[in-house]
């Protein structure tokens, strides 16, 4: 359900603690690394005998597993050439030990050149074995020349990362500027929580995560800060019993709509009705409930006074009906004119059941300290970037390049539960781990899907599941839901609509493809 995705700091302490606390041998580590890392060439590529290769390997002990690799690859009929960054007599403890086994056993080994490598023909394989976990900041210009020399190779050659792709930030997933791209990635122990994330996708080729004999203990006693959602998710989702009242099945009241904007509450309320909830109604100004209902016989409207704008006092028209709704979706269409600040202003203040804050009621709580003030704890707040990035006053392009922790001070701020919605949307909640969706996918770039995901995150709320959980569960459905869409529409083209439709038969793929 929640897959461990350490940073590079915190996997170093794992190694570190391995070695310190269990008496694991480092060297051991190393060898078993890089056996792992002979596997997964040998899967991804095949035989390697007659095969020709050249071997990058760097200043850390990244390039201790590519020595202990190189060997094994020699082992197995590959004609291997190793190219490394120091002097031979500069590597230290287990990297050296590997260097001197490849040297042992007639290894070629090679210094670096400092930029120019033109000689190098085109081998059949690249291994990378510059930089790994110990990667800080941004990558020097003889780092970038040897990547962009890697990435030429790569045109012809397969190309074999060890633990992360060089250059890649193994915090965001960035490149740092540029990056190698692999073919394959063998990463070791974990994910890092840079390689779960859509933005190191076109470096990495295809992931394999290895076990190399860390102790279980060793993660469990010193939890990481990020884990990563799988399918197990879903399981959250309590299975219906036959004797379900629509009365326990939930009620969610959307609060939201105003002139021109009438489609997003009535988005909400199909992504609430499609995650399950009995009932839904909508609350808009009076003139605009027909409009909003559009039609659709399975959504109520609770009309509020009779005209077409909101207002601080409509909350008297609404506060007296609280009691029936389980919970509420504020904002979809909620508009921008101060009378809808002045109803967001009273809402909040006011008794109100468990609230998810979306859309126009997330521009009120960056524009209106008010707002924000009457933030409680079973609130959750679902920005997209832009959003978060008027809630952070920083630009989008800020908020894009560090994501996690760009959500981790928003969290801080408003000390409730949020979502940083995009390609792999981040969850987390005060004082929590951070949670990444696995799923990045265009089907999902669509006006309205947003809308949908607030309305099925409000029809979880009436469940007995927390406001984080509810979150994590309505994110990986909404996302997965997304990735049925693909199958179908892999040009994109399908409307939010059909994401609200799709969203009950994801837990009919998971149970037939579990059942088969
Ligand atoms: N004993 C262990 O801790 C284990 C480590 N392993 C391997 O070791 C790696 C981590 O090793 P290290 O921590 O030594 O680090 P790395 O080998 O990832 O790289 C650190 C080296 O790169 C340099 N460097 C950092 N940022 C740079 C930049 N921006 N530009 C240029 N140079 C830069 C540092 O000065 C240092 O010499 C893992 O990714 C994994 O491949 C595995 O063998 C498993 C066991
Ligand atoms: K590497």
């Amino acid at each position: 359900m929640y897959i461990p995705l350490p940073t590079p700091d915190e996997m170093a302490l794992w190694d570190r603690t391995s070695i310190d606390t269990y008496g694991i041998d480092a060297k051991m580590l190393m060898e078993n690394a890089s056996r792992e890392a002979l596997h997964v060439l040998l899967e991804e590529f095949g035989s390697l005998q007659g095969k020709s290769a050249v071997v990058f390997a760097g200043s850390g002990n990244n390039a201790g597993d590519a020595f202990a690799l190189a060997r094994h690859m020699t082992d197995m009929g590959a004609k291997v050439m190793v190219l490394h960054k120091k002097a031979q007599q500069e590597y230290t403890r287990e990297t050296a030990y590997h260097l001197q086994l490849a040297l042992n056993t007639e290894v070629p080994l090679v210094r670096l050149p400092e930029y120019n490598l033109d000689f190098l023909t085109h081998p059949d394989i690249v291994v990378d074995g510059l930089l790994g976990t110990g990667f800080r900041g941004l990558l020097n210009k003889q780092y970038k020349d040897w990547i962009n020399h890697i990435n030429r190779m790569g045109k012809n050659s397969f190309v074999f990362a060890l633990d992360i792709p060089s250059g890649i930030n193994g915090w965001t997933g960035l490149p740092s500027p540029t990056a190698v791209k692999a073919d394959a990635t063998a990463t070791f122990a974990f994910a890092k929580v840079g390689l779960f994330m859509a933005e190191s996708r076109p470096y990495v080729g295809n992931l394999h995560v290895r076990s190399i004999g860390l102790p279980a203990r060793v993660s469990e006693d010193a939890p990481p800060s990020h884990f990563g959602l799988d399918q197990h998710i879903l399981s959250l989702y309590p299975a219906p019993q036959d004797d379900l009242h629509k009365g326990t099945a939930g009620h969610v009241l959307i609060v939201g709509g105003s002139e021109g904007l009438t489609g997003a509450p009535h988005l909400a309320a199909l992504g609430a009705l499609r995650g399950g909830a009995g009932l839904v109604t909508i609350a808009i100004p009076g003139a605009l409930a027909s409009e909003v209902k559009n039609g659709a016989a399975d959504i109520m409207t609770l009309p509020l006074g009779e005209g077409g704008k909101w207002s601080g006092s409509l909350i008297e028209a609404l506060s007296p009906h609280f009691e029936r709704f389980d919970s509420v979706v504020i904002g979809p269409g909620l508009g921008r004119d101060t009378g809808s600040r002045n109803f967001l202003r009273a809402y909040l203040q006011s008794e109100h059941p468990p609230t998810v804050i979306d859309a126009d009621a997330l521009y009120w709580l960056a524009e209106d300290p008010q707002c924000v003030q009457h933030l409680d704890q079973e609130c959750i707040l679902t920005p997209h970037p832009g959003e978060m990035a008027r809630l952070c006053r920083k630009s989008n392009n800020e908020v894009q390049q560090n994501r996690p922790a760009i959500l981790r001070q928003a969290v801080q701020d408003f000390q409730c539960t949020m979502v940083f919605k995009g390609a792999n949307t981040l969850i987390t909640a005060p004082n929590r781990p951070m949670y990444v969706s696995p799923i990045a996918c265009a089907n999902l770039a669509i006006g309205g899907a947003g809308d949908i995901l607030a309305g099925l995150i409000g029809s979880l709320r009436n469940s007995s599941l927390s406001p984080l959980q509810a979150t994590c569960l309505g994110v990986y459905w909404h996302g997965f839901a997304g990735e049925l869409l693909r199958e179908r529409y892999p040009y994109r083209g399908n409307r939010a609509t059909e994401l609200a439709d799709i969203l009950p038969l994801v837990f009919k793929e998971t149970h037939d493809a579990h059942s088969c």
